[in-house]
């Protein structure tokens, strides 16, 4: 049975239509993805899924429970990140932690929390003086306190730096490797493609298409490109007249080819013949974010 199911979901707020006929189901042990840019629906979606909003249509269940009706079950299954500034300024680590233990029936061990979390150390310190990684990471553990089978995760490393946005995915990883399903919402192209097993690409209020990320990428994915500095004078036709090559620029340094399948063999195969080395060779893939384009015609 899927942890969540989504089937026809439509939500509008007066004339604005919201979500249209969303569906989509998440796995035991996913981590799945709603994905798109602002204003695409997502945060009117996840709250239709922990019951914070009333659908105008369509059915939902997470764990098997209806959001609406059985919320005071759910909220004792279902972890959910709150957004940043929804905690007082001067609340500690510790007290914030023993405030969200107080709300369950089961709740997590502080200590084991904390330590996984790299907070053990900042258990005295005040919210307000802690860094935009820690309060991430504190909202991370708040939504973990209740030992949820769902996590809901909304933005999660928005604000952050290189180095805290990796921390976090690999948090995340480990999260999941507990058992924990994890719903992330976000408009991270590149965190969706490293970090989920499949997600749903929403865009104005609809499903634009429903895949893990490579799944995604593979459909848009028709052409293959190659760059590289050949190591001796190149004359264009030696890989032009190759029936895997449709194209062949330069840079002041570079060559780049784009052909189909096997692009690299056939072109490394033709260079080797006239004893030229393909220096700093890179093939370049379709992001997710090509994929979105593709599909939905906007940038995300
Ligand atoms: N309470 C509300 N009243 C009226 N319109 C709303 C309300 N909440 C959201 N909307 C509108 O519904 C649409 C979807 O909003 P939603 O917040 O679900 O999108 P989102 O993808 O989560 O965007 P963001 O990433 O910016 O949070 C937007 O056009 C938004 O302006």
């Amino acid at each position: 049975m899927p942890v969540i199911e989504v089937d026809q979901l439509h939500k509008r707020y007066g004339a604005k239509v919201a979500v249209e006929e969303v569906s989509f189901t998440v796995d035991d042990g996913e981590i799945f993805g709603i994905v798109g840019p602002n204003g695409a629906g997502k945060t009117t979606t996840v709250e239709c899924i922990e019951g914070l909003r009333r659908p105008d249509r369509g059915r939902i269940r997470v764990l098997g429970l209806n959001p609406e009706r059985d919320r005071a079950q759910l909220r004792q299954r279902l972890g959910v990140q709150l957004q940043e500034a929804e905690l007082p300024d001067k609340l500690t680590v510790a007290e914030a932690i023993d405030l969200y233990r107080s709300f369950y029936r089961h709740p997590a061990d502080h200590t084991a929390l904390l330590e996984a979390l790299g907070l053990a150390d900042q258990r005295k310190t005040r919210y307000r003086k802690l860094s935009g990684g820690q309060k991430q990471r504190l909202s991370i553990a708040l939504a973990l306190i209740g030992r949820p089978e769902v996590a809901v995760l909304d933005e999660l490393t928005t604000g952050l730096d290189p180095h805290a946005r990796r921390d976090t995915w690999a948090l995340i990883r480990t999260i999941r490797d507990q058992g924990v399903t994890i719903l992330l919402v976000t408009h991270f192209m590149d965190e969706a493609e490293r970090l989920c097993d499949r997600l749903a690409l929403i865009h104005s209020g609809r499903v634009a298409a429903l895949d893990s990320p490579t799944g995604l990428t593979d459909r848009v994915n028709t052409e293959q490109r190659l760059r590289f500095r050949p190591s001796a004078p190149l004359a264009d036709q030696l890989l032009t007249t190759l029936p895997e090559v449709t194209r062949l620029t330069r840079t002041a340094d570079e060559v780049i080819v784009t052909g189909t399948t096997n692009l690299l063999g056939a072109v490394t195969a033709a260079l080797a013949r006239d004893n030229i080395v393909a220096e700093r060779l890179r093939v370049e893939r379709t992001s997710l974010e090509d994929a979105f384009v593709a599909l939905t015609g906007q940038q995300p």
